[in-house]
């Protein structure tokens, strides 16, 4: 049974819903079994196989060329991204872990897309500043750890083009958002950012109810 982070929706219907949804090919496919072997628990981090196409499309639709991911782990999002890169296109992605992106990595090269993914090993708060000047994106996909996301997200808007996305995961947060009785440090961190986008003037929002939630966010 395909994994389903959608845990709002009944079962059945989660399940059928991924079912018609494209399915992830060989490359895909592999890589969700070896982070299941090499990282355990962790692997429920990784996108769920609704989200992937979604990512391509979002891609390919806004003919995005310059693509920044924060939060690679084993590359399952920076590859269904780097697929729907315009021709020319570049994606960088950023990470603290050295030891998860080197399967990331390996799979890049897999998929055929390693010649348009540049990988930043760091905090990403630090490594995002040293874009080099002028430097704009066209699509950003948010999706580390989630105390970081308001300062990602501004960074990432002062690069971003008039018109440009970013794409943020987890904001539902296994619908702990909108549980009163939760209040833990990441399910209050998830509100905060929520409610912060909701007040930005600069930007159109749009929560997703897609595996975790993600939010879509154009910029004026
Ligand atoms: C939810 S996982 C990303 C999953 C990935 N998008 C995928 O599709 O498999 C979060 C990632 O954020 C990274 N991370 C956590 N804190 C970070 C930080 N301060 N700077 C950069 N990356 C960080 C972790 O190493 C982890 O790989």
């Amino acid at each position: 049974m395909a994994c389903m982070k959608a845990t709002y929706l009944a079962p059945a219907i989660g399940q059928y819903l991924i079912a018609h949804t494209t399915q992830p090919d060989d490359v895909l496919d592999a890589l969700a079994l070896e982070t299941r072997e090499a990282t355990g628990d962790r692997a429920v981090m990784q996108l769920s196989p609704d989200q992937g196409p979604f990512l391509t499309m979002i891609t390919q639709i806004s003919r995005a060329e310059n693509v920044v991911e924060v939060g690679t782990f084993t590359g399952y999002s920076s590859i269904c991204l780097a697929r729907g890169l315009a021709p020319g296109g570049r994606l960088t992605c950023f990470d603290i872990s050295e030891e998860w992106t080197a399967i990331a990595q390996r799979y890049w090269d897999k998929a055929g897309v390693a010649d348009r993914v540049e990988l930043r090993i760091g905090p990403a708060a630090e490594r995002l500043e040293e874009l080099p000047d002028g430097q704009t994106v066209d699509l950003a996909f948010i999706d580390a750890d989630k105390a970081g996301y308001p300062v990602y997200y501004e960074i990432l808007l002062s690069r971003l083009v008039p018109g440009g996305l970013i794409l943020v995961d987890n904001t539902l947060w296994n619908g702990h958002v909108a549980d009163p009785t939760v209040d833990d440090d990441d399910t209050r961190a998830i509100r905060e950012f929520n409610d912060m986008v909701m007040a930005d003037g600069r930007v159109t929002s749009l929560m997703l109810p897609i595996a975790d939630g993600i939010t879509m966010i154009r910029k004026h």
